[in-house]
């Protein structure tokens, strides 16, 4: 059990992080998601002691990760991030078996170990094990760099946008890939990620970050009937119904006067990429531009109202 009590990170007079508190479950994956900046990376770095927290604690089964020296407690807990970070001048072999090196297993025990992953992860050993990041694909890549953090049977499994450079098909296989995985392995996971779909389908929990707080902790199914905030209600949206609904309707339509900060939203883009980009840039209001020119503001407000009238 992984328990995550009031742990805060502040930057200056920020609080990127600010009293979070959750208790995740061995043998689960927790979600964390939420839009940018809102601090799901801190949080997560902070388990693991890539960051030190401002305040609050960890406790791993028990156990205050503070006790324990960074480089050792990351031995325990496996990272893997978008773009996997694979040793480009080693073999796929050597970079799966890094960590369990550096603990010293003997060569047989690694060797079998990565035959093991390699199997689990559908790709052959006696094709794979030799070969260089550089000669397998996007996915593949991925896939080592998943089985590369769970070589050493880690505690806890952290991922960063694990999934974040693939295309969509790819990214689909390697989600339920990942779910397969897990429970034929019982790992504990802890996966950011911004899109509120991957956290639905993936997630045995779903945390929802809104600037550095947790505003919901829940399993998927209650995060979409009964969100507790409107933030939430908006990352889910009434599920797809309503985000069709909006890729249907420009923006030109619900444009209005007034003045919005960032990047301008074409009007004759839909709503839906309207309401994508608030999401994801944590705005509240767009400039909405006519032949490059910006002609007034597309409000979330409004993109609500309209998603609301149309139901
Ligand atoms: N080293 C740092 N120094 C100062 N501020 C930081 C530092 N790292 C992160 N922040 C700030 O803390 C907040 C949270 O950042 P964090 O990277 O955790 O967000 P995030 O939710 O993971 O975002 P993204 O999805 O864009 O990666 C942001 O406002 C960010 O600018």
């Amino acid at each position: 059990m992984i328990e995550i009590d009031r742990i805060t990170k502040t930057y200056g007079t920020v609080n990127a992080v600010d009293a979070v508190s959750m208790t995740v479950e061995t043998g689960s994956i927790t979600v964390i998601v939420g839009t940018s900046g809102s601090g799901k990376t801190t949080l997560l770095r902070m388990i693991n002691r890539l960051e030190e927290p401002t305040s609050g604690e960890v406790r791993i089964n028990g156990k205050s990760t503070s006790s324990l020296k960074p480089h050792l407690l990351r031995r325990r807990i496996g990272y893997a991030i978008q773009g996997h970070g694979l040793f480009p001048h080693h073999t796929v072999a050597r970079n799966i078996g890094a960590v369990p090196e550096l603990l010293k297993w003997s060569r047989d025990k690694i060797n079998a170990r990565v035959d093991e992953l390699l199997a689990l992860f559908s790709m052959d050993p006696a094709e794979f094990r030799d070969r260089f990041p550089a000669e397998l694909s996007g996915g593949q890549q991925q896939r080592v760099g998943v089985a590369r953090a769970l070589a050493p049977r880690p505690d806890l499994l952290l991922m960063d946008e694990p999934f974040g450079a693939l295309d969509p098909i790819i990214r689909t296989r390697a989600q339920a890939d990942l779910r397969q995985i897990q429970r034929k392995l019982g790992s504990t996971i802890m996966l950011v990620t911004h899109d509120m779909e991957e956290a639905i389908s993936l997630g045995d929990h779903v945390a929802v970050m809104d600037a550095g707080k947790l505003v919901q902790y829940a399993p998927p199914a209650e995060i979409i009937a009964r969100p507790a905030t409107d933030f939430v209600a908006n990352m889910v949206g009434d599920v797809e119904r309503p985000l069709r609904l909006l890729s249907l309707i420009s923006v030109s339509e619900i444009i209005e006067p007034g003045e919005a900060e960032g990047e301008a939203m074409p009007e004759t883009a839909s709503l839906r990429d309207a309401l994508s980009a608030c999401l994801w840039t944590g705005r509240d209001a767009l400039p909405a531009s006519r032949g490059g020119k910006v002609v007034g503001r597309v409000t979330l407000k409004a993109i609500r109202a309209r998603a609301g009238a149309h139901a």
